[in-house]
């Protein structure tokens, strides 16, 4: 495995957070949740953020965050799924890191509206109409990856070994390339 910082990205609820933490545990590799890092800074909760700060404010303070963690290497690092809106933060990513989309089709996401409608200050009185649009909006600007992964019927387990074998063959594969270009 090369030593890049391995990114998540994907829309709200799809699970990057929970996938993320469980490929770094397997990689044996610091795991960074952006939200989760935020809210350590405030105390707060992000929904709180977003009503006593504005959204304004969080998406500042997510770009001078992603923007610092992507001159580290060897993390995991989990995403907001609103980050990759910002292209500053769009292009550190795709230019220093391994960015890996994960994909959920909006059938199987509204299944998980339940889990994920409190915490989420976007989805916050969105009608399932909205939230559709919303949705299919934001794909155009996850089609910016390195790696997509299908995880519609995915269990979480099966999405990190998945990856961790993709990163495997991946280094390989470079390794292959190299070896050939040095010839
Ligand atoms: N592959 C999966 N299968 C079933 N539930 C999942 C899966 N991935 C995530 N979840 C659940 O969906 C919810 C949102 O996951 P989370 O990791 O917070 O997503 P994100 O960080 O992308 O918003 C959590 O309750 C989590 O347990
Ligand atoms: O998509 C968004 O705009 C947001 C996604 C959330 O993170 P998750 O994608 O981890 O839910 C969180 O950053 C905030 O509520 C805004
Ligand atoms: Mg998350």
């Amino acid at each position: 495995m090369n030593d890049r910082n391995i990114i998540f990205i994907g829309f709200m609820g799809v699970g990057k957070t929970t996938v993320g933490q469980l490929v770094a545990q397997k990689l044996n590799r610091k795991f960074i949740d952006t939200d989760e890092e935020i809210e350590k800074e405030y105390g707060i909760a992000t929904s709180e953020i977003f009503k006593k700060f504005g959204e304004k404010v969080f998406r500042e303070k997510e770009m001078s965050l992603i923007i610092s963690l992507c001159k580290q290497k060897n993390l995991v690092v989990s995403l907001g799924g609103g980050a990759f809106l910002q292209e500053e933060i769009r292009n550190a990513c795709l230019a220093s890191c391994i960015v890996i989309f994960l994909d959920l089709t909006f059938e199987k996401w509204r299944e998980r509206i339940n889990l994920i409608i409190e915490s989420r200050p976007v989805l916050n009185g969105k009608s399932i109409e909205e939230m559709k649009e919303l949705f299919y909006k934001r794909q155009e600007i996850y089609s910016n990856h390195h790696i997509k992964i299908d995880t519609d019927n995915k269990e979480v387990e099966d999405i990190a070994d998945q990856i961790i074998k993709l990163l495997e063959n991946r280094r390989l594969q470079n390794l292959v390339h190299t070896e050939e270009g040095d010839i």
